[in-house]
């Protein structure tokens, strides 16, 4: 077992089983739909971003930021995020290259459209065409589904990534894209952000980004003692929580 050190707490890290346990849980014993919470993750990842990246300080082209959204439930977080960003008063542009032809992704991605929010037909052929243009790069390509390693159309975007990183920060909703969910991947890319959503996953223990926060704060009291998640206190009603990213291996007891 590994935590992570938040102030005084201790919080449970999972494997990538735990994560698809908990998330069917959520939807077969807690009712709960996909599209409710993935407007809760996708709604705190906007605001992680808003504290760490706020629009007023942002230099280029009124707020720009890209968003790559992958084919499964992490890309429909960073549709949500988009929107939400968008309401925020940021100019989100959206790279969407592998939609799933379901009612849920084709209504969050015209929501996005009718909100003016324009999907890029190709990924930025030169590093500078990001770099100049986009104040952040939001990654919701891949969250605790990915097997790796990434298919040859998936690795070129995560190359790109990995080429621009150092000019542009990335923020990673709930995994740095291609990373292996529990051993992460010294060699991809290094996010500037990460929000681990419901709690953070194993590969977590390896971030060393600026800023660690946690959120979807929708997990219910009994399902979160029945994981040991002991998730942290989320001050008043904020929707997210920063972690500490100290980590360390608790002692044999
Ligand atoms: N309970 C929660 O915390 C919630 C989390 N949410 C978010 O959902 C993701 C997990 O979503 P899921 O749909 O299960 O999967 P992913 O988005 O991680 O990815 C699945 C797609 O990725 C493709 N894939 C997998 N491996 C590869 C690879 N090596 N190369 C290329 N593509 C790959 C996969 O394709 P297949 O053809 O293999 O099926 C899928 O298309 C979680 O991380 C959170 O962000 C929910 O929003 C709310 C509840
Ligand atoms: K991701």
């Amino acid at each position: 077992m590994v935590t992570i050190i938040n102030k005084v707490l201790c919080i449970l890290i999972y494997s990538q089983e735990e994560a698809q346990k908990i998330d069917e849980e959520l939807f077969d014993e807690y009712a709960f739909s996909v599209d409710q919470l993935m407007e809760l993750a996708g709604y705190s990842c906007a605001i992680a971003i808003s504290r760490c990246y706020p629009r007023d300080l942002m230099t280029k082209d009124n707020g720009a930021v890209l968003v790559c959204c992958g084919p499964g439930n992490n890309g429909g977080d960073g549709l949500v995020c988009a929107r939400h960003l968008k309401l925020f008063g940021y100019k989100p542009s959206i790279f969407y290259p592998k939609q799933p032809n379901k009612p849920l992704f084709n209504n969050l991605r015209l929501q996005c459209e009718r909100m003016d929010m324009p999907f890029l037909s190709f990924f930025p052929s030169h590093p500078e065409l990001i770099t100049d243009s986009y104040n952040l790069v939001i990654d919701a390509l891949f969250g605790f589904s990915f097997k790796g390693p990434a298919r040859p159309e998936s690795a070129v975007i995560l190359d790109k990534l990995k080429a621009i990183q150092n000019d542009v920060p990335i923020c990673s909703i709930d995994i740095p894209s291609g990373w292996d969910v529990e051993n992460g991947d010294p060699d991809g890319i290094q996010p500037e952000l990460l929000i681990s959503l419901t709690a953070p996953k194993l590969s977590a223990k390896l971030f060393k980004g600026r800023y660690h926060y946690l959120g979807g704060r929708f997990i219910p009291k009994t399902l979160a003692q029945r994981y040991n998640l002991n998730l942290p206190p989320y001050p008043g009603t904020d929707c997210v929580v920063e972690l500490k990213t100290q980590v360390e291996e608790p002692k044999e007891s």
